[in-house]
């Protein structure tokens, strides 16, 4: 078909382009679009479909005059999208799930590692020059094999994670749906079956030694991390958020850190981004990234693929292979 028109915001790697020239035309703005640039272009009536990506914002206000008929995320999370609204104005939402999920989880692991270990201040130790040999009380950290790894959520990020930790004899409890929810039949635990245990969100937060975050952004999830969960954490504990940032309260989150309410926290992800919360570069016991959980060459061009599939679908009036909002299609 040629035709469609792709308004893409943001660079993305082949094969995806190509899927997308040979469906119709492609725009590529030299730079991201601002707010007010982004809202031209879903009202200009010029294109079918946008490519975006998580820092451009579509708000209620903006779905509700735009004239587009989808919009194909490059990620697998979509809380820059008011869904309800994109579904209410016939807007179909694309997002990439599965080809990031090994990726992120690596990165869920690289953090307890990292975190425990004390990865960072070692590194910077020995690059300051101040190693002078070995020493029998130098940078100790805390053990992962053994210890109690908890994971917020049990979906496919969570899963490979779950996986990793298995294999580095962590014991592994999972509250799928915080706070609170039936138990998990052995038959959807498939692979994990005995091998994880389903606990009530309270248990999750108390008994952890590892606490890791895998669910998506929302308004039941929004702060689910906030200062009564960080103290009723073991002051052992470690956090480790790559889901979003706003899932946890991080002004709370450095005043925990601070008065020793938990030992350390690995993040990939802030509240704020690209800000940091006061006091939160300045941590010894952090492990900061800089929201890289799916950042690999091989990953970004499966996204990107996902993305152009999903895209090119929406502008042929077809459902989308990875569609958020499925009901919003018209047929
Ligand atoms: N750091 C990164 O670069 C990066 C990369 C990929 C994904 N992510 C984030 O990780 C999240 C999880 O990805 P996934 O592929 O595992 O998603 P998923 O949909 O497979 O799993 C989400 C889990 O959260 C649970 N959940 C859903 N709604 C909930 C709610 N309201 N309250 C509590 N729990 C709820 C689900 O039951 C499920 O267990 C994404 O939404 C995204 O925000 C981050």
């Amino acid at each position: 078909m040629s035709g469609a028109r792709f308004y893409v915001t943001t660079p993305i790697p082949e094969p995806a382009l190509t899927l997308l020239r040979a469906a119709g035309s492609v725009e590529l703005p030299e730079e991201l679009p601002d707010a007010a640039r982004l809202r031209e272009v879903c009202l200009s009536g010029d294109y079918d479909v946008v490519v975006s990506q998580l820092r451009d914002t579509f708000d209620a206000d903006l779905l509700t005059a735009a004239k587009i008929r989808g919009i194909s995320n490059y990620a697998v999370g979509f809380n820059n999208v008011d869904i309800g609204a994109a579904t209410a104005n016939k807007i179909l939402v694309g997002n990439t799930p599965g080809v990031l999920t090994d990726a992120t989880a690596d990165v869920a692991m690289l953090l307890i590692m990292a975190t425990a270990r004390r990865a960072v201040e070692a590194d910077t130790f020995v690059r300051s020059g101040k190693f002078t040999g070995w020493e029998p009380n130098l940078l100790l950290g805390q053990d992962v094999s053994g210890s109690t790894l908890g994971l917020a959520g049990f979906g496919r990020i969570a899963r490979a994670t779950a996986r990793r930790a298995l294999a580095f004899g962590m014991q592994v409890l999972f509250c799928p749906r915080p706070p609170g929810d039936r138990p998990v039949p052995d038959a959807e635990l498939g692979e994990f079956a005995g091998l994880v245990t389903h606990t009530d969100w309270d248990t999750l937060v108390t008994t952890s030694d590892f606490l890791s975050l895998h669910v998506p952004l929302n308004e039941q999830t929004r702060h689910l991390v906030d200062a009564d969960v960080l103290r009723a954490m073991k002051p052992t504990a470690i956090l480790v958020n790559t889901a979003r940032g706003p899932v946890v309260d991080e002004t709370a989150l450095v005043a925990a850190l601070k008065s020793g309410e938990i030992a350390g926290a690995g993040l990939d992800v802030y509240e704020d981004e690209p800000s940091l919360a006061p006091g939160l570069a300045e941590l010894p016991n952090t492990v900061l990234l800089p929201h890289v959980g799916s950042a690999t060459v091989a990953v970004r061009s499966e996204m990107a693929r996902l993305c152009a599939e999903n895209a090119v679908a929406m502008a042929q009036n077809r459902i989308p292979p990875h569609p958020v909002n499925p009901e919003a299609w018209t047929g």
